[in-house]
């Protein structure tokens, strides 16, 4: 393999940016010719069917508490990975759409915030049936 194909694989301890999880996305398909097959079509089905393999983390659980409590390590464990693959798709499906995913999500959150407004609206709109 040439210097200029060898791929970085370090897992970065530093505040991760969506930006940088985008670029080595693009590297991983480049590197491996798969550049082709990551449509947006094919990379939201891709996303779809992560979405399905964490749902299943919690079938039939019943409710969960939060931080997750008498779960296993190896639990936890799983759930990142399944979480991982569901951002990961994600990234890389706005990205091959052209999008900046992380200043379109940070444009969300100030549009969320003027439709529910702290003290008019303390309840999400969405909790009332
Ligand atoms: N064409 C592909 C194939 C995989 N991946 C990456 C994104 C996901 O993080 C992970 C998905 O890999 P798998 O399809 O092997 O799925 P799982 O890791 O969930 O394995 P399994 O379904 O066996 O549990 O690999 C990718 O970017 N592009």
């Amino acid at each position: 393999m040439e210097s200029s194909q060898r791929e970085c694989v370090s897992v970065a301890t530093k505040d991760v940016s969506l930006r940088e999880l985008r670029d080595r996305l693009a590297e991983f398909a480049k590197l491996r010719g798969w550049e082709q097959y990551h449509s947006p079509r094919n990379l939201l089905l891709a996303l779809v069917g992560e979405v399905g393999e964490l749902s299943e983390i919690f079938q039939w659980k019943g409710e969960v508490g939060r931080g997750l409590p008498n779960w296993s390590h190896s639990d936890k464990e799983h759930l990142e990975e399944e979480l991982s693959d569901v951002l990961l798709y994600l990234i890389q499906l706005a990205d091959v759409c052209g999008l900046d995913l992380g200043q379109a999500a940070l444009s969300k959150i100030v549009k969320n915030a003027k439709k529910y407004p702290i003290l008019n609206n303390p309840t999400p709109r969405s909790f009332n049936n």
